[in-house]
């Protein structure tokens, strides 16, 4: 299509529109991005219309005692914080052939728009968060797939890995544009390595290999959140809303994203996305699981305990650090026993992170690492060492607002492309924890082993995207862009648009 003919179209509907509600006053762009714009000065661009469709306004109609013709344009509506909405504009004009025109050409240009999936594999936790993951799809979600011409083909999961086994093993990947996951971060964790294993035994690729190269997927993952963090759709939209998620699948948005691939000894455990957390995090985990019918509260109850527990870790963290981190103001570390660009520390740990992502949620709108990112290969390593309950309870509290939780003399933050841990054991415990603070008045250097016995035999476990792993002894290693969401990471606040 032309951009002379467009331009005519747009003269002759502008002639013809009633004007009733909104102006039709058009501009062009020849990339395919023509704008329609109201009298109220908002601008649909097309990439971000839902559907169109001829429709009749009888009580307007009725009002004016003649036949209206008249067309509706349903598209993305930003309002406050990160939340999508679908509106509709009405246009209203006289003649039913520059409307079916109008419909028309709309019509063609959406069709041109080839980033837009047109198939769907969906998986609906019904156990996820509150238990509303199907009313959710249907009430929320379904409506707006419907409207934007999307098929899908839906499986409400009958028990936990369904969703994973169905992926792996049977699911007809061609059929599909891409898959959607309704629950939390662990549903979505189980479509993660569904697709993934998938596509590595496709290709023939040994996933316990640490340094094997994995495929990336091809299809997208959406994320209709419905889950009790739902940290991984709240950090790569700014919001964990159903309907803001579906739209951004209709739009066909795409956001790389990194991956991390954890081994014990050679053998492969599993993928994480969002957080690796070790104490802390691993035992609010632990602690929760043993709850679940508390729903979403589980994880503020054990929160709480595990903060009144005060348990800390020892063990020894390895880690290459990202090239352009080399050199970073924060980093209080001294190179100790360097081995090819590696770095280890020796010491007691209140929490071990690995952040590959903000991980921003509900609970902590800023997350565990406010500067991550979510496609440049590393991943942020989080040393949270051993400190006083009121240090903890400051660091834990600046998650929530805008104070710096690194700065801290406790805590240190490395970006990193691969780490290794490893628990003292008793027989294997250094004579000396080298690496305390000397900084720290509660943190003598540690002279005799005796001393520190207890605390090394006791051993946390790793929370991986909120699911526990079993092996505390890891090796991980950030797979850059490995993945693809449906989504296009948060947006500029000045770049959303007020509602009218
Ligand atoms: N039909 C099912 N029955 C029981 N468990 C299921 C079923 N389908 C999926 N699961 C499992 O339920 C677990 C939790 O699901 P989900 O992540 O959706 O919710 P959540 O744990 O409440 O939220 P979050 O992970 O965001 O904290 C997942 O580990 C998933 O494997
Ligand atoms: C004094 C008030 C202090 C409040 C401090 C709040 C700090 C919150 C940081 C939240 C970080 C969430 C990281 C995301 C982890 C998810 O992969 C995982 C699975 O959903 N969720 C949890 O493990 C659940 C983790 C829940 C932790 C409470
Ligand atoms: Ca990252």
């Amino acid at each position: 299509m032309s951009f002379l003919y467009h331009h005519k179209l747009m003269n002759l509907c502008t002639c013809n529109f009633s004007g009733s509600y909104h102006q039709a006053a058009v501009t062009t762009e020849l990339n395919r991005q023509f704008n329609l714009s109201t009298e109220h000065g908002q601008t649909v661009k097309v990439c971000e219309i839902v559907a169109v469709h001829k429709t009749e306004d009888e009580a307007d109609a009725q009002a004016r005692k003649t036949v209206l013709v008249v067309f509706a344009v349903s598209y993305v509506r930003r309002t406050r914080q990160h939340l999508w909405r679908c509106a509709d504009v009405t246009f209203h004009c006289a003649d039913q052939q520059i409307c079916e025109q109008w419909v028309q050409v709309i019509n063609e240009q959406l069709s041109l728009l080839t980033n837009r999936p047109k198939n769907l594999l969906v998986y609906i936790n019904p156990y996820g968060g509150k238990r509303r993951g199907e009313r959710i799809y249907e009430q929320k979600v379904a409506p707006v797939f419907r409207q934007a011409g999307i098929f899908t083909d839906v499986i409400v999961t009958e028990r936990a890995n369904h969703a994973r086994d169905h992926l792996k093993m049977e699911a007809n990947l061609d059929d599909y544009d891409g898959v959607v996951c309704v629950g939390g971060d662990g549903m979505f964790s189980e479509i993660l390595h569904g697709l993934v294993t998938r596509i590595q035994t496709d290709h023939g690729v040994d996933q316990n290999q640490p340094d094997a190269e994995l495929v990336p997927c091809s299809l997208r993952i959406g994320i209709i959140p419905a889950g009790s963090t739902d940290c991984i759709c709240f950090a790569t939209q700014g919001t964990n809303d159903p309907v803001t998620s579906a739209l951004h699948i209709v739009v066909g948005d795409s956001q790389p994203m990194d991956v991390c691939s954890v081994h014990h000894n050679g053998v492969f455990l599993k993928y994480s996305v969002s957080l690796l957390g070790y104490g802390f995090y691993g035992d609010v985990l632990t602690d929760s699981e043993r709850n679940r019918w508390l729903g979403p509260a589980r994880y503020d109850l054990s929160g709480f305990k595990t903060f009144l527990s005060h348990n800390y870790y020892g063990g020894t963290v390895s880690f290459l650090p990202a090239d352009d981190n080399v050199g970073h103001p924060r980093d209080k570390l001294q190179c100790r026993s360097g081995d090819r660009g590696w770095n280890v520390i020796h010491g007691k740990f209140i929490a071990i992170n690995s952040a590959s992502m903000s991980c921003a949620c509900p609970r902590s709108p800023k997350g565990l690492s406010p500067s991550a990112h979510l496609a440049d290969g590393t991943t942020d390593l989080i040393l949270v060492r051993k400190c006083s309950r009121l240090d903890f309870f400051r660091h834990l509290l600046r998650h929530t607002n805008n104070d710096d939780q690194f700065d801290h003399w406790f805590v240190e933050v490395h970006r990193v492309r691969k780490f290794r841990f490893e628990p003292w054991h008793p027989d294997l415990a250094p004579l000396e924890d080298a690496s305390e603070h000397p900084e720290s008045p509660d943190l003598s250097p540690i002279s005799s082993l005796q001393e520190t016995y207890d605390d090394r035999t006791a051993e946390s476990s790793w929370n991986c995207d909120g699911e526990i792993l079993h092996h505390t002894a890891i090796q991980v290693s950030v797979q850059c862009q490995l993945i693809r969401l449906f989504a296009r990471g948060i947006e500029e606040q000045q770049d959303a648009e007020v509602a009218v």
